[in-house]
């Protein structure tokens, strides 16, 4: 079967411009969400996936396969990796752009299984912007940042209003989520205390 893929992006984009107040590269990113199931300190069963801004625009994310994201005996799911993927991506577009988007679509491109205990090197970059669509793609590398690539991902994000998540989603947890993201704005101004003081 041919692997041969459409242009990428599909539509003519203007370069995506990281916002001025975007983290620098070096910078770990925070959880967004502690619940979240791709980041999340309190999802058990979650992706715990970490993510560093890199140089460029270009994020780098990792996590490790457990027993808990199975499809087969002893390999990843792979509705699981794109969910690592939809993560990875969302916190490239989240924290460079800082615009509010939420994924409109996600493809994955599967090269390699990718078993239980091993870690996947997750590097995104962001592709373009086409008013509220943002473009972005990323390669996972298999136990090591230059390993083999095992999946690939292109993805489409829709600029929302804020308003998208309190109409449609837990106005609690959103008091949650806006806490968390205070918090990881206090811990990279420490951080940056203790590096310029
Ligand atoms: C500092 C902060 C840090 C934060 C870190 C955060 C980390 C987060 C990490 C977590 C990450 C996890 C993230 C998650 O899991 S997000 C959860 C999964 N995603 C969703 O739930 C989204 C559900 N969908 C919607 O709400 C609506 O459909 C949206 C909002 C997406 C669009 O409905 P809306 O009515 O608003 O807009 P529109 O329909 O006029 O579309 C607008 C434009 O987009 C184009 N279009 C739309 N869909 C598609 C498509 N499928 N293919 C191709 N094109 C598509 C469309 O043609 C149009 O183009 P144009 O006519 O303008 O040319």
């Amino acid at each position: 079967m041919s692997r041969v893929s459409q242009p990428w992006p599909p539509v003519a984009v203007e370069p995506a411009v990281p916002h001025p107040k975007a983290p620098v590269a070096g910078t770990e990113l925070g959880v967004h969400f502690n619940e979240c199931f791709g980041c999340g300190d309190e999802a058990d069963a979650g992706l715990h996936l970490r993510s560093t801004v890199g140089e460029g625009q270009v994020v780098h994310s990792r996590f490790t396969v457990t027993a808990a994201h199975q499809g087969a005996p002893g390999l990843a799911h792979g509705g699981l990796l794109a969910c690592a993927f939809d993560e990875a991506l969302g916190s490239a577009v989240g924290n460079l752009m800082r615009r509010p988007a939420v994924t409109g679509k996600l493809e994955t491109d599967f090269r390699r299984p990718v078993p239980v205990g091993s870690t996947l090197f997750i590097e995104t970059r962001l592709d373009g912007v086409a008013g509220r669509k943002i473009y972005v793609s990323a390669d996972g590398h298999l136990d090591a940042a230059d390993g083999p690539i095992a999946v690939s991902a292109r993805a489409l994000f829709i600029v929302v209003a804020f308003d998208h998540f309190s109409t449609h989603g837990d106005p609690e947890a959103l008091e949650k989520l806006a806490a968390q993201h205070e918090k990881n704005q206090r811990e990279r101004e420490e951080r940056g205390w203790e590096i310029n003081p």
